[in-house]
């Protein structure tokens, strides 16, 4: 394991006026099939040790593989949604190597023959412009296994006292998918690695093939980085032709937010090495999220010898044209379009959007709106006390118990003038508590506003009465102050009024 050296590093800003960054950005997705790649056995995320295992994962001498054909179908899919090309016929490859965590000492993957290739996703940065990321490839291949090193001296390895493994992951379908290397970004770098990895989550999850969770492993990032000298803009042509540096890889980066900071610490980790007149050395790099920087792991050439060879014991894909076109009528609208197509039905500005993505919100929304809240209301409970509440308890929204149509139901409450806001989060409450249904929690709790305008008067009558100052300075025309009011007001009818009708009431008497 590599000791913690603190590399130097040069400020951003400087690295970007002498160097130029290219960037690579290989993402792993495991596939949410019910079984494996090559096998018959489940995939179910967090079972027992080597509960998910038979003699063709575990790579046991005569076990024969057999392509699981729904895999296919989401790898096409993928490459499609991609704007790839579709591999007319190829195979499935061994890719040679010796890792305890990998039982039959290669990789069943693809080599020279993937099953998509050459497209591009244009992804959208901060500032509303596009930047389209070529796709060299997307391939099929399986996960590994899990290794884990138990005691020792901590984040030795290799000084650990036994190592653990677990097959359970073997042999879970994965899906690599590669982008050409990425020049033309200049500073935006870091922003475009992290945009691209969203909207890569994005698309997966609209295509359903994934449960594309960073945090727990099924997608997972590989970002590739190189420097060379600036010689005019990002995107001129004086730049374009200046021949490649040398790359490092940055492995298993787990979030968005990290793939962010990997690219940006990595270009002023070179910067430093080659202002010095340094050479960087193409090797693969360890990301700590809690320190924010990389360490060295192996080196690795471009020609690691991974004595690929045609898989014998499968037989060649072969999607025919049909079955492709077919496939292609199955994607979804592409999540940029349906974004902006729902932002502008809702009536949301820009912030409230990314808010609502930000919450993971839209299906929800989508759901409460079908049920007859307004987009405003939805948005509010979702992205609001709901999100808050999940965020402070670690949970996800879903978890809740509370749905679309419960909200839907409360929206219609607080319209139809029966709760005012404070009491529609109680009766929240109560359905978070289990209670009963937005109507049954407002009936058991009693919670309803007076209707009764006479009450209200008589309430406003008295509070204008005992806050005299107060009532004069609206008059006076300072109509802030009529908030006080509309509170004294709120507390002498307990809570049960509406203080809208209770401003209209006030201001009536007072301005009019
Ligand atoms: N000089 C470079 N600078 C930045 N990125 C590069 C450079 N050369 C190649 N890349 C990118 O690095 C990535 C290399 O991924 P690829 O899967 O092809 O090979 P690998 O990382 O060597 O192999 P493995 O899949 O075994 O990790 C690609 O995204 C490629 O575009
Ligand atoms: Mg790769
Ligand atoms: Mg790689």
């Amino acid at each position: 394991m590599a000791t913690a050296v603190t590399e130097e590093v040069v400020d951003y800003d400087e690295a970007l006026k002498r160097y130029d960054p290219v960037m690579g950005l290989e993402v792993h997705v495991e596939l949410n099939t019910a079984t494996k790649m090559f096998c018959g056995c489940a995939t179910e995320f967090g079972a027992a040790p080597n509960s998910q295992v038979c003699p063709v994962c575990l790579g046991l001498p005569g076990a024969l593989p057999v392509v699981n054909a729904t895999a296919v179908e989401s790898a096409i899919r993928i490459g499609l949604a991609l704007n790839c090309e579709i591999a007319q016929w190829c195979r499935f490859a061994r890719k040679n190597y010796f890792y305890p965590d990998m039982p039959k000492n290669f990789q069943t993957s693809q080599y020279d023959e993937p099953i998509a290739f050459n497209g591009h996703l244009d992804v959208e940065l901060e500032d509303g412009t596009t930047y389209r990321v070529e796709i060299e490839r997307a391939h099929m291949e399986e996960d590994t296994g899990k290794s884990l090193h138990v005691g020792g001296s901590t984040g030795r390895i290799h000084g650990a006292e036994y190592s653990l493994v677990d097959y359970n992951r073997a042999g879970i379908p994965l899906i690599e998918i590669v982008t050409k290397p990425l020049t033309g970004a200049g500073e935006r770098a870091p922003e475009v690695a992290k945009a691209y990895v969203g909207a890569l989550r994005e698309l997966l999850r609209a295509l359903g093939v994934s449960d594309v969770k960073m945090e727990q492993g099924s997608l997972r990032c590989d970002a590739n980085v190189s420097l060379r000298p600036k010689v005019g803009d990002a995107t001129s042509d004086e730049q374009a032709a200046v021949p490649l540096g040398t790359r490092t890889e940055t492995k298993n980066v787990n979030s968005l937010r990290s793939v962010e900071r990997a690219v940006r610490y990595e270009i002023t980790r070179h910067a430093a090495i080659l202002d010095k007149g340094g050479k960087i050395i193409q090797e693969t790099r360890h990301w700590h999220e809690d320190t924010g920087v990389t360490t060295s792991g192996r080196e690795k050439s471009d020609a690691e010898d991974y004595r690929y060879f045609p898989e014998p014991d499968l037989v060649p894909v072969a999607p025919t044209r049909e079955t492709v076109e077919a496939l292609r009528q199955t994607l979804p609208e592409p999540p940029g379009e349906r974004r902006k197509r729902l932002q502008s039905d809702w009536g949301y500005s820009d912030l409230e959007m990314r808010d609502v993505m930000n919450a993971g919100a839209v299906e929800l929304i989508q759901e409460t709106v079908a049920a007859g809240a307004t987009p405003a209301a939805a948005r509010k409970w979702w992205t609001g006390e709901l999100a808050r509440r999940a965020n402070a308890e670690g949970r996800s929204v879903e978890d809740f118990g509370v749905t679309p149509a419960h909200i839907a139901e409360l929206d219609g409450l607080v319209r139809d003038g029966r709760l005012n806001d404070s009491m529609a989060r109680q009766v929240l409450e109560g359905v978070l508590a289990g209670e009963g249904t937005p109507t049954e929690v407002a009936d058991a709790r009693g919670l309803e506003l007076v209707q009764d305008d006479g009450a209200l008067e008589a309430a406003v009558d008295k509070v204008i009465e005992a806050n005299a100052d107060v009532a004069q300075k609206v008059r006076d025309g300072k109509v802030q102050a009529a908030g006080a009011l509309i509170g004294q007001v709120m507390k002498e009818m307990r809570g049960q009024a509406d203080a809208g009708k209770a401003r209209e009431i006030i201001l009536a008497k007072l301005t009019s």
